[in-house]
């Protein structure tokens, strides 16, 4: 039996709030739920009858404080995330905003930070964000893919923290990147409950002009 079987899927979004002029990226320190103690972008579950992006909207004024115009909240690209033995996968749709209005504030879920691009704490989010944080950030929209994610064991967990704290030095040498950190409490990475074991990534999606086919389902790429 393929352990990556999917029956169903849930629709998320997430929204990566960017700076362009400072090269600055807006995250929020989940507190609590799926993916606690992780930074990401600003989302959650569409709701019934809510297009993705009118649950984008509303999830970012609910975790940061802040609105977009429809028109400053773009598509970037579209995820599938599978997990050993689970027949939900996650659909999530991933979108920019290089404007945004209002006050950012902290909430009981999300507590904002502003990064410098050289110092987004990959260490600290779920691992498929290296994978597409870079493109997305780079301007080369439109992505779409599955990622695979297994459960750690405790001795994997030891396994994979040292094979991807070796990758991760390596990455940094190679881009030459600034090691300035923003300030932060966290000096440790929490412990992961998820390891991405596969992923596949589509760049070119010019023969999809709006819909991505998803195991039958279909995602559009408008809203
Ligand atoms: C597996 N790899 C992953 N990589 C990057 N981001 C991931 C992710 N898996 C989930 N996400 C994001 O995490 C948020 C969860 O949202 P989540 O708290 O469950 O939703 P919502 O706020 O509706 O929940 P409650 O109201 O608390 O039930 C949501 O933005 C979703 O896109």
């Amino acid at each position: 039996m393929d352990p990556f079987r999917i029956t169903s899927k849930k629709v998320l979004t997430l929204v990566m709030v960017i700076d362009k002029d400072q090269k600055k990226i807006l995250l929020g320190y989940k507190k609590r739920g799926f993916g606690a103690h992780l930074w990401n972008g600003f989302g959650g579950k569409v709701e019934p009858g809510e297009t993705p992006k009118e649950g984008a909207h509303r999830e970012l004024e609910e975790e940061a404080g802040i609105t977009v115009t429809p028109e400053n909240l773009k598509k970037a690209g579209i995820l599938l995330f599978l997990f050993e033995n689970d027949p939900v996968a996650l659909e999530t749709h991933i979108y920019t905003a290089y404007e945004h209005d209002g006050q950012i504030r902290e909430c009981d879920e999300m507590r904002p930070q502003w990064f410098d691009f050289a110092a987004i704490p990959f260490d600290q989010m779920w691992e498929d964000d290296k994978i597409w944080l870079p493109l997305l950030l780079k301007g080369q929209d439109p992505f779409f893919g599955r990622m695979y994610f297994k459960r750690k064991s405790i001795g994997e967990q030891e396994q994979v923290d040292a094979i991807s704290s070796a990758s991760s030095s390596a990455d940094a040498t190679l881009a030459n990147h600034s090691t300035t950190m923003t300030s932060t409490p966290f000096t440790k990475a929490e412990p992961k409950p998820f390891y991405m074991s596969d992923y596949h990534l589509e760049l070119d999606l010019t023969g999809v002009p709006k819909d991505v086919a998803l195991d039958g389902t279909v995602a559009s790429f408008e809203n």
